[in-house]
């Protein structure tokens, strides 16, 4: 991704002199042979995550439509993008009567629609606004594009997921390999953290997480930390809270303004681009998510996932954890538990 990332801006510099300027809400780039034909939907796309992870995949040479969906604004976001000479078409819809033709034919469909949290509130905070709006998108989904992988960004995602899951069963278009929470910001941040204090070089740095994508949940597991680095017991509980916190660090920092929005788009085309090379037939793609799961007792859980030609290829365990990782996981569970019923009950009441 960060290699394709690179040589996309590289090459896209060295051909900006031939740009020529577009105010159509559609527009067309150059088309490709040699990958397949991908329509990535983006809804929530003129947000404060939306706009840089429309920008990222338009930079992504996987993708061939870009389908950028929000309640307002995105017809601006969408001619902007537009113009960066990379592969997709580019199409901004506005407002809900849109929402039907941004969606068809998506293969896969991120969502980071609905409210970011403020200093002092909870993810949990955000459902009774965020709940319905998942609710809504996800109908749409179901109707429009029943096959596509559903890349959940927006919070709470321990029960967003859930309440997706269950629009889709009653639609009867569920299908748990194509459903995903994104937690690869979690990942991202311990990668980081965990450099930092081992001195390594961060780019080769892998650490999975596990749990949920909220405070306590979620559960680096420096104990699989790769390369190896002999860190105290201090060291690696201060990391572990430090990932736990890490989304409160950034809302804290904001001051009011939102949550992350440049990490977490960042992360999300990580995300994306790994469905759509699994999608492509790309062997051994595995990444961390919130999926349906049978890897713990909890119904929806995060752990490493190989992605394939179908979404979730398969659910990979665990692994050895330690003590301290041992008995986090037994603490994490009745929060998560609650937020998935939360969800599930959510979505069968209204
Ligand atoms: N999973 C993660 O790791 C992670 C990380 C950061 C943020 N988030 C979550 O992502 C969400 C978005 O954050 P943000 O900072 O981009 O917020 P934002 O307010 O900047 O943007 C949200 C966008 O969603 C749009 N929206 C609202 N209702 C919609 C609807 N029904 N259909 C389509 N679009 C709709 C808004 O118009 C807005 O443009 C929040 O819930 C936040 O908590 C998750
Ligand atoms: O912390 C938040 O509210 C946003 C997001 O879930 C994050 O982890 O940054």
């Amino acid at each position: 991704m960060r290699t394709s990332i690179v040589r996309s801006v590289q090459s896209a510099i060295a051909r900006s002199s031939s740009s020529s300027s577009r105010t159509y809400v559609c527009a067309r780039a150059y088309s490709s042979d040699s990958v397949p034909e991908r329509k990535v939907a983006v809804l929530g796309a003129a947000g404060g995550i939306g706009q840089p992870l429309a920008l990222l995949m338009k930079l992504n040479p996987l993708v061939s439509k870009l389908s950028l969906y929000d309640i307002a604004g995105t017809p601006g976001v969408a001619a902007d993008v537009s113009h960066i000479n990379t592969r997709s078409e580019v199409c901004g819809y506005a407002g809900e009567e849109h929402l039907g033709k941004a969606l068809e034919g998506a293969d896969v469909v991120i969502i980071p629609a609905g409210v970011p949290r403020k200093p002092g509130m909870t993810r949990d905070d955000l459902f009774n606004i965020n709940a319905g709006i998942v609710k809504s998108l996800c109908t749409a989904i179901a109707k429009y594009c029943p096959h596509a992988l559903v890349n959940m960004i927006s919070n709470p995602v321990n029960s967003t997921v859930p309440i997706a899951a269950e629009v889709f069963k009653k639609a009867g278009t569920y299908d748990e390999k194509r459903l995903f929470g994104v937690t690869t910001l979690d990942v991202v941040r311990a990668k980081t953290f965990y450099a930092g204090k081992a001195n390594v070089n961060v780019a080769e740095v892998n650490v999975p997480v596990i749990g949920g994508h909220a405070g306590i949940t979620i559960l680096p597991l420096f104990s699989q930390a790769t390369p190896k680095a002999n860190l105290s017991d201090e060291v690696i509980k201060a990391l572990t809270k430090r990932t736990q916190d890490g989304g409160t660090e950034v809302v804290e920092a904001k001051a009011g303004k939102g949550s992350a929005t440049l990490s977490m788009a960042y992360a999300g085309a990580i995300f994306a681009d790994a469905c759509l090379k699994g999608l492509n037939g790309v062997p051994d793609v595995v990444e961390c998510s919130y999926v349906q799961s049978n890897v713990t007792e909890l119904p929806f859980f995060a752990s490493k996932v190989r992605l394939g030609k179908n979404g979730v290829e398969e659910v990979l365990g665990l692994g050895p954890l330690s003590d301290y990782e041992k008995e986090t996981l037994e603490s994490l569970k009745p929060e998560l538990l609650s937020s998935i019923e939360k969800g599930i009950k959510f979505a069968n009441q209204s």
